[in-house]
């Protein structure tokens, strides 16, 4: 496959995260990485190991093979509107990772033909553990080969209809947040019954890693796993039908259900 230069245009939390990951990855070189910010102090880091950072998006835009946009929502029309003649569908493809901007919409940016991509992966890019829901139309056979092999090196990928990439956000990037606050619930439990917070960290967030590992290894529903886990009379059913007496399950699909709807609906 030939290489490629990436432009990220927007070096925020998911921008630099993304940057972070292909650079641990190895699959683009250091110097092929352009980033674009207005204030350009917080992609220091990024610069010291060689990526270059930039305010001008023209410029970044031109040099690249594949530009990977990472704006807030509200500020990609406006932004990329700019640059509409600086986009060449004959050699670039546009990868949109923003919530909620459709590839009709990105290819009405970029002008019509554009090869885009619309990529939904969550901050565990940083280190090369995302989950990413990618879908993309007008791509060649090679730039659709090099786009999903990027974010294989960054995690797992799974291809998606569009129809389902606001369910992606919801489930796969907000979910970081969700599990982590799973996580955060259950060191504030384990003070309670005598950890000090280091060690309760460590406990809790190795043994969500430990489930979600025998899940994605044994290509189980959690069920089965739990079924392992609860001794009859014994102490885990207790706190476990206790958690749903008190709407555990039912206020996760509500949020879940809340947040997919703030992207339907706005
Ligand atoms: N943060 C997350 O976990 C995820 C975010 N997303 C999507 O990714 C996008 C970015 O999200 P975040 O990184 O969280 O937001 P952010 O606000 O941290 O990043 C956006 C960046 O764009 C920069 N920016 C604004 N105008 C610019 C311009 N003219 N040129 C260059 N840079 C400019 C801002 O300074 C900011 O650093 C959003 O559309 C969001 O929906 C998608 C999945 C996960
Ligand atoms: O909260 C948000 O809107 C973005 C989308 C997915 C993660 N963060």
């Amino acid at each position: 496959m030939s290489a490629k230069k990436i432009a990220i245009i927007g070096g925020g939390n998911l921008g630099s995260a993304i940057a972070q990951g292909v650079l641990k990855s190895g699959f683009v070189s250091a110097s092929d990485i352009i980033i674009t910010k207005r204030n350009l102090a917080t992609l220091a880091g990024l610069q010291q190991q060689g990526v270059q950072a930039e305010t001008d998006n023209a410029r970044a835009i031109a040099a690249a093979d594949v530009i990977i946009v990472a704006l807030k929502p509200y500020n990609v029309k406006e932004v990329l509107s700019q640059f509409k003649s600086a986009f060449d569908p004959t050699r670039q493809m546009l990868v949109s990772v923003v919530t909620g901007v459709s590839m009709d919409e990105l290819e009405q940016i970029a002008g019509k033909g554009m090869p885009v991509v619309r990529a939904m992966p969550n901050t565990a890019i940083a280190i090369q553990e995302s989950m990413t829901c990618i879908c993309h139309r007008n791509t060649t056979a090679e730039q659709a080969v090099w786009i999903k092999e990027l974010f294989d090196q960054l995690g797992v990928t799974v291809s998606i209809d569009e129809k389902l990439m606001d369910a992606a956000t919801v489930l796969g990037a907000c979910g970081i947040a969700y599990a982590l606050r799973f996580i955060r619930a259950s060191i504030q439990g384990g003070i309670e019954i005598g950890f000090d917070v280091q060690t309760a960290n460590l406990i809790a967030a190795q043994t969500v890693k430990g489930a979600a590992a025998l899940l994605i290894s044994g290509n189980r529903h959690p069920e089965e796993e739990i079924d392992k886990v609860t001794t009859p009379k014994g102490c885990t059913i207790a706190g476990l039908n206790e958690m749903e007496h008190q709407g555990f399950s039912s206020s996760l699909i509500k949020g879940i259900t809340v947040s997919y709807n703030k992207i339907v609906k706005g």
